[in-house]
């Protein structure tokens, strides 16, 4: 049985494509062209199969092609165990991003119970090093992939600490209206901390029981200060002794809006902002896969997104990701600028060749590299 893939993926008027229409089979999708041929662009519109802003975390009113300003669709037919689910996604000019699933008008966050899609992506390579937002993004994405309702406890918590924050910079005494709020966030606030929690246990319990050639890693979350209390109660608590302090600061000053991501390469017990350059990138694979892994055993096996990671492996390490990419029968969607980036994987993947053609990218079916 083949693993949960795309099928076939019809693309309009989306970023530099005006027109594309590609057939998978559920290998691996190796795509190479030059610089600026629409290569990126195509894995952003497999990722806008998942909820939120995509890879590039681009608004809908972007994505659409420069030239034409008549609004952008994709479409692509989903082949998962024991179904196949038509989906769409679009936006008008002027218009939010829309959800059709098997022709009925869906939510973003239904995209989530589908078909998990993970990415890596060179804006990523600096994760280590730059704030906590980005990382505390990644591990929300690994969250949603393994705990679809990550994502509407991601939502209630903002829209409840958003009211909360308003008070206090309004000065509010109002304690039955911030009660009400400290409520709310203190019940999806607790949520997210278990799916995140929940989920580093999972990678980690994955990244155990594989045979990889990419370093483990011990995860954890960590807060800037005090640690989350660990429950319901004790954080509405928490928030109602911090009112005055938060007041004075005119926000919410803790919570997992502040939670951060913190790994450290377990056998080298070296801090990941502290690893070589290829050292990083493979601990981000090491991540990926891992997610990958734990969904696989669930049956919910993701599509990944592997934006140039080619390039930034030693071969040793490059053969080694196609191997286990291949192992766990994923569909992978994997670029570079040089068809010989994947010779490794000879018959065991697809290929297409992007190029720029007239202000369009033209997308070409190729044998082998
Ligand atoms: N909304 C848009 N409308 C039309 N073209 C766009 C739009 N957004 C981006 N582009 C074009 O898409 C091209 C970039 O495509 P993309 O990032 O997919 O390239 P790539 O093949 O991944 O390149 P690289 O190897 O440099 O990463 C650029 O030429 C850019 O101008």
């Amino acid at each position: 049985m083949s693993r949960p893939h795309l099928q076939h993926l019809a693309l309009s008027q989306f970023r530099s494509h005006a027109r594309a229409r590609l057939d998978f089979d559920g290998r691996p999708v190796a795509l190479w062209g030059p610089n600026g041929s629409g290569k990126t662009n195509l894995l952003e519109a497999v990722s806008f199969l998942s909820p939120g802003r995509g890879l590039r975390r681009a608004g809908a009113e972007e994505v659409g092609r420069r030239a034409e300003g008549v609004g952008w669709k994709i479409a692509a037919r989903l082949e998962l165990p024991g179904t196949i689910r038509e989906v769409e996604t679009q936006a008008l000019p002027g218009e939010a991003r829309s959800v059709r699933i098997d022709g009925k008008a869906a939510s973003q966050l239904d995209l989530a119970r589908l078909i998990p899609v993970l990415w890596l992506v060179p804006a990523m390579d600096r994760l280590w090093l730059e704030g906590a937002e980005g990382r505390r993004r990644f591990l929300d994405r690994a969250c949603l992939s393994l705990f679809p309702d990550h994502g509407e406890a991601s939502l209630a918590y903002e829209k409840a600490m958003r009211e909360r924050n308003r008070l206090l910079k309004d000065g509010s005494r109002d304690a039955h209206w911030y009660g009400a709020l400290e409520s709310q966030m203190a019940q999806a606030g607790t949520r997210l901390a278990r799916n995140r929690d929940a989920t580093l246990a999972r990678l980690m319990a994955a990244q155990a029981r594989a045979e990889t050639a990419f370093p483990a890693a011990t995860l954890a979350v960590v807060y800037p200060e005090d640690p989350l209390p660990p429950s319901e109660d004790l954080f509405a608590l928490a928030l109602e002794r911090g009112r005055w302090r938060d007041m004075a600061a005119g926000r919410s000053l803790a919570g997992p809006h502040r939670a951060d991501l913190d790994a450290v390469w377990t056998a080298k017990g070296v801090a990941a902002r502290d690893c070589s350059t290829g050292e990083q990138k493979a601990l981000l694979v090491s991540l990926i896969l891992a997610n990958a892994r734990a969904l696989e055993e669930e049956g919910t096996a993701p599509v990944l997104l592997l934006d140039e990671v080619a390039a930034h492996l030693d071969p040793g390490r490059r053969a080694a990701l196609y191997d286990e990419v291949c192992g766990l029968g994923l569909q992978a969607f994997m670029t570079g600028t040089e068809p010989a980036l994947f010779a490794e994987l000879g018959a065991r993947a697809q290929y297409w060749e992007a190029a720029e053609e007239g202000g369009a990218t033209q997308l070409t079916e190729r044998s082998l590299p």
